[in-house]
């Protein structure tokens, strides 16, 4: 095992080298960030900042670390006994990771949408309301008001409003997804993560979802894992290729699938492997 992965978190100073792409605000800084579970190493020396208000595609074969790196942005992944990490992610300038970060600021900005629809067994109007009842929320009047913003945010609201005291579960998949994602705006986050959100859909609640990405960008910043080339070129504005734990390119995206540096990008985006 490597020595490193002794230590649970060791954070690093702010003076690495910084991505090329860097024309906007970054939300979350990654710098030198490597994960273990246990004594395998999923993720090597990460490093890129993500831009608010874009879309960021994270794109790779099979068991490259997609998944775990999207975890580690909402500390999600630490629910796994085994893991370990080294390096930093800021979120807002802030490392998540430092022991006097308060996990509650991640949960209450980053919202989270996995691949598989899931939401809770409860009326439609109960799942967009749970959050903000959590959060201390009981006035009706204020709820009736942030579950039709939500709905609406998540293009929604015109499909369930006659039907919102109905089970969640007589939704089709892809009004499901929608619904998860109503869920998640109704908390007001920053930054959605979204785990190969629509790779249980239809091609037309995929369209759906797509068109919606589009549009939540314009308030929130948008990270999502995607197996799916044509759909990171569709609808993100950077793309991130993971290979092995490592990220091999990361750049805007019309760059990226026109014109990689990397020969192992050029491979995998022309289906040649993965
Ligand atoms: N909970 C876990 N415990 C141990 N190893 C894990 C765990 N989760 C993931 N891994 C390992 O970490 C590596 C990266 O997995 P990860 O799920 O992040 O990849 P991925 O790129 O999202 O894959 P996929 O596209 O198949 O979902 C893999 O080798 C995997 O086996």
């Amino acid at each position: 095992m490597n020595s490193a992965a002794e230590t649970k978190h060791v954070p690093v100073p702010n003076t690495t080298i910084k991505p090329k792409s860097r024309d906007s605000k970054s939300i979350y800084s990654i710098q030198n960030f490597s994960l273990w579970y246990g004594s395998d190493q999923a993720l090597y020396d990460v490093q890129f900042d993500i831009p608010a208000n874009n879309v960021t595609a994270i794109i790779g074969p099979s068991g490259c670390g997609k998944s775990t790196f999207i975890k580690a942005l909402n500390r999600m992944v630490e629910l796994v006994p085994s893991v370990k990490m080294l390096g930093s992610i800021n979120y807002n300038g802030k490392d998540i990771f430092s022991p006097k970060y308060k996990v509650e600021e991640l949960r209450t900005n980053v919202g989270m949408v996995f691949q598989n629809p899931n939401p809770f067994p409860k009326s439609i109007y109960e799942n967009v309301a749970y959050g903000p009842k959590i959060h201390g929320i009981k006035k009706k009047k204020v709820l009736d008001e942030i579950v039709e913003k939500s709905l609406k945010g998540a293009a929604l609201w015109d499909e369930v409003k006659d039907r919102l005291q109905e089970n969640a579960f007589g939704l089709s998949g892809g009004q499901q997804q929608r619904l998860c994602i109503a869920r998640c705006l109704a908390i007001e986050p920053d930054v959605i993560l979204m785990d190969e959100p629509t790779s249980a859909l239809d091609p037309i609640s995929t369209a759906k979802i797509e068109e919606l990405v589009q549009k939540l960008k314009e308030d929130y910043s948008i990270v999502i894992v995607t197996h799916n080339m044509q759909q990171a070129a569709r609808i993100s504005d950077k793309t991130a290729f993971f290979l092995n734990g490592e990220v091999i390119e990361y750049s805007n995206t019309d760059e990226l699938f026109s014109n990689p540096e990397d020969k192992r990008t050029e491979d995998y985006i022309t289906g040649r492997f993965g």
